[in-house]
């Protein structure tokens, strides 16, 4: 091997300290800035460094491991065996060299695996080596690459026992066993009594991270980027694990190890029997066909999940063992599959326009407008620009001509700025309310923000009635749908939406059937959009009669007064019994209610002083219904801990439907601990106590 030149030499270490930084980002899910320009790194650039090292320097450390991060957790470890490791990559700005690398796996694959059989497809009018390129059919699978956070679940005679991400070194993955249990797709009992390992990606579905976002917004937190990087933080509560189900996250299986006498001898047919015999949800996989990397590239905006390209491997489980692994015996990425990345494509749009937008905590974002380039199939014409700090440390403002990319994802990707630079000019007034704006440091230095500082400013005002909707269980009336009530005028306060018929709220611009099931939402009609238009017409005329019933504690948390949210309105709600209690009560006599502060104590005494008024109006509408006494488990304390199939929500609010109440620490108050699967530092609480540790069994028979 040639020696390094000194210039070589600093060139590997400089990229070696960047992909290390890179790395470290992407596992934590923050966003993956340059750690000197601050700049966003896209996913082809990082690839392109990584191959840049490889080509300077191929024994750099750097590839002895799955990921270069430095994260080192102080979660518990997880084995992994056999260890998790990565997947080479096609992929490159350079379609042919792309192709290249790929025809190069096929054709080293075949010379390797020997005699194949079955009809012989062809890459039509691709050539490796001056050869045609050709391949038997069955021998190579494609599955969609997944792009999520891989991990290990490992069962025992058919019981989940532990689980594991996938750590830098490939063996000793941070332990997500309890935090897995809240993960969609992650049974605790398989369909058959096997022991085994099942692989595969935890993912956020779009339509889940939708509602995420939704509830970060109303929370006033900081929004996540993407649903990756979501995912990768959303696993990570390692404090309390129950949070996790509020990620909403799922999982995905793409390979099962260490099964004895497995009855599946082909990747293809492993994903069958992962599905429907284990029942656990396994990757659709299909024979290889190299003109499906086109479709599946187009096809990318008809997923509920993001994905960021194709893998392709040997079929037969026993071949693909054969091949082995590149480097390492034991981490080495094998040989026997290969990832085929979706082009990142770039535009370097100029920004026409820029649109400020105040969202419902009062954060106003900036949203770029320029000429519609087209990107990854579609056209793309505004990309957000994430925050007052980005545009601030980029130097971006009107006239500045960006570089926006799109690589198999549904959002388009504002990546720096390529000329055209100068100072942004932030608007000194709200959009929504003319307020006055102001500059925040928002969490970390990187996210300098810009919000409103009016208190009456509509686009909050929509958040608050938004609020209101969903503590309530409203379905279907959604952000754009009440910000368009509110600004056609139909709607103003909570009791304006019980008012709210066809008529006015066509008068708002909606279509007479958009109005209708808007009308149908508020009134709490179950699924409208099943009914015919005479049976639904009738259905709301006949609620518009009658109030409706709602429980107290729901009304209460509806009602959106800062820090008080759910279980304040629970507790209130048991406390006093009913609206009018709570609403003479003073600030004292609500401190002495458990887990309310003087703060907060005093925030719902001028909330409801200062909305007496819509509050009087509200009640001609709707009637709160305070906690039933007389129940099987009144003045009974309950704790729920570890995992329930059916979810700790429901046995919550049978508990709490029978008069009981639930907490969720255990304390000399705590009349039962309810063990679920992996409960841990509760019931050795619950066992110094002595306090009577039971299961849902035992708890099903309290409830009679
Ligand atoms: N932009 C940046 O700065 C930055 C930084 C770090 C990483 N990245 C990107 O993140 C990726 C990380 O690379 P990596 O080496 O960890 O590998 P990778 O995550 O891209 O690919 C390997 C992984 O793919 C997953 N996978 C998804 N679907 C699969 C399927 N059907 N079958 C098998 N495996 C499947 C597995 O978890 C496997 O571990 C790269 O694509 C890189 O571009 C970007
Ligand atoms: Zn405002």
């Amino acid at each position: 091997m040639a020696k390094l030149t000194a210039k070589d030499k600093k060139r590997a270490a400089e990229l070696e300290r960047v992909i290390s930084h890179l790395d470290t980002a992407y596992e934590r899910g923050d966003d993956c800035l340059h750690p000197d320009t601050r700049i966003i790194v896209s996913d082809g650039e990082y690839d392109a460094m990584r191959r840049e090292l490889a080509a300077l320097q191929p024994e750099s450390d750097l590839f002895a491991t799955a990921t270069a991060s430095e994260l080192v957790s102080a979660a518990r470890k997880i084995v992994h065996d056999p260890p998790l490791t990565s997947i080479d990559k096609a992929s490159h700005e350079n379609i042919e060299l792309q192709e290249e690398q790929l025809f190069k796996w096929i054709h080293d694959s075949l010379d390797n695996l020997g005699e194949q059989s079955g009809k012989v497809l062809k890459a039509k009018g691709k050539e490796y080596k001056g050869e045609p390129v050709s391949y038997p059919a069955n021998t190579f699978y494609e599955a969609w690459k997944l792009d999520g956070v891989a991990v290990a679940l490992y069962y025992v005679d058919g019981k989940l026992d532990r689980a594991g991400l996938r750590p830098r070194d490939g063996v000793n993955g941070e332990a997500v066993t309890e935090q897995v249990q809240y993960v969609s797709g992650v049974p605790a009992k398989l369909k058959k009594k096997v022991t085994c390992s099942i692989r595969g990606e935890l993912i956020c579905k779009l339509s889940d991270f939708e509602i995420v976002q939704k509830s970060l917004e109303e929370a006033g937190e900081k929004l996540r980027a993407n649903p990756r990087n979501h995912t990768a933080g959303g696993i990570r509560q390692f404090k309390t694990p129950e949070k996790t189900k509020l990620m909403r996250l799922s999982f995905i299986g793409y390979t099962i190890e260490g099964l004895a006498n497995p009855p599946y001898k082909t990747e293809i047919e492993r994903a069958r029997f992962c599905n429907d015999e284990l029942g656990v949800p396994y990757i659709e996989t299909k024979p290889f066909r190299f003109e499906d990397l086109q479709t599946y590239e187009n096809s990318i905006a008809d997923l509920d999940f993001e994905v960021d390209g194709v893998i392709i491997g040997v079929n037969n489980l026993e071949d693909n063992e054969q091949l082995g692994r590149r480097g390492d015996p034991l981490t080495g990425n094998p040989k026997g599959k290969i990832a085929w990345k979706f082009r990142e494509e770039e535009a370097t749009p100029t920004i026409r326009e820029i649109e400020w937008q105040t969202g419902r905590t009062g954060k106003i974002v900036a949203v770029a407008i320029f000429d519609p380039v087209r990107l990854a199939g579609t056209n793309v014409s505004r990309a957000t620009l994430h925050n007052a700090g980005f545009m601030e440390r980029n130097q971006i403002s009107i006239g500045s001509m960006i570089s926006v990319r799109k690589a198999g994802k549904i959002i388009p990707k504002v990546t720096g700025v390529i000329s055209g630079q100068s100072k942004p000019d932030f608007p000194a007034e709200c959009p929504a309310c003319g307020a006055e704006t102001k500059l925040q440091e928002g969490g970390s230095a990187e996210m300098l923000e810009l919000v409103c500082t009016g208190d009456s400013c509509s686009a909050q005002n929509v958040s608050g009635l938004c609020h209101y909707l969903s503590t309530l269980g409203v379905l279907g009336l959604g952000e754009s749908r009440v910000s368009q009530l509110v600004e056609g005028g139909a709607v103003n306060d909570f009791a304006d939406f019980y008012r709210l018929d066809v008529e006015s709220a066509m008068a708002t611009g909606l279509t007479h059937r958009q109005s209708t099931l808007a009308v149908a939402a508020v009134q709490m009609i179950p699924d409208p959009d099943k009914m015919d238009e005479d049976a639904l017409d009738k259905a709301i005329e006949a609620s518009m009669q009658t109030k409706i019933e709602v429980p107290l504690w729901q009304l209460f948390a509806a009602f959106g007064i800062g820090a008080a949210g759910k279980s304040a309105g629970k507790a209130l709600a048991s406390h006093f019994g009913s609206l009018e209690k709570i609403r003479t009560a003073s600030v004292e006599d609500l401190e002495k209610v458990d887990d309310i502060g003087t703060i907060t104590a005093e925030a719902i005494v001028a909330w409801l002083d200062e909305n007496s008024k819509q509050i009087d109006d509200l009640l001609d509408f709707v009637t709160p219904v305070g906690p039933k006494s007389g129940g099987t488990l009144d003045g009974v304390n309950f704790c729920f801990s570890g995992g329930f199939p059916e979810g700790k929500k429901h046995w919550e609010s049978l508990v709490e439907s029978h008069g009981g109440k639930c907490t969720s620490s255990v304390s000399k108050k705590t009349n039962y601990l309810v063990a679920g699967s992996g409960s841990g530092s509760k019931s050795a609480k619950a066992n110094k106590l002595e306090i009577p540790i039971i299961d849902t069994a035992e708890l099903e028979k309290l409830l009679r």
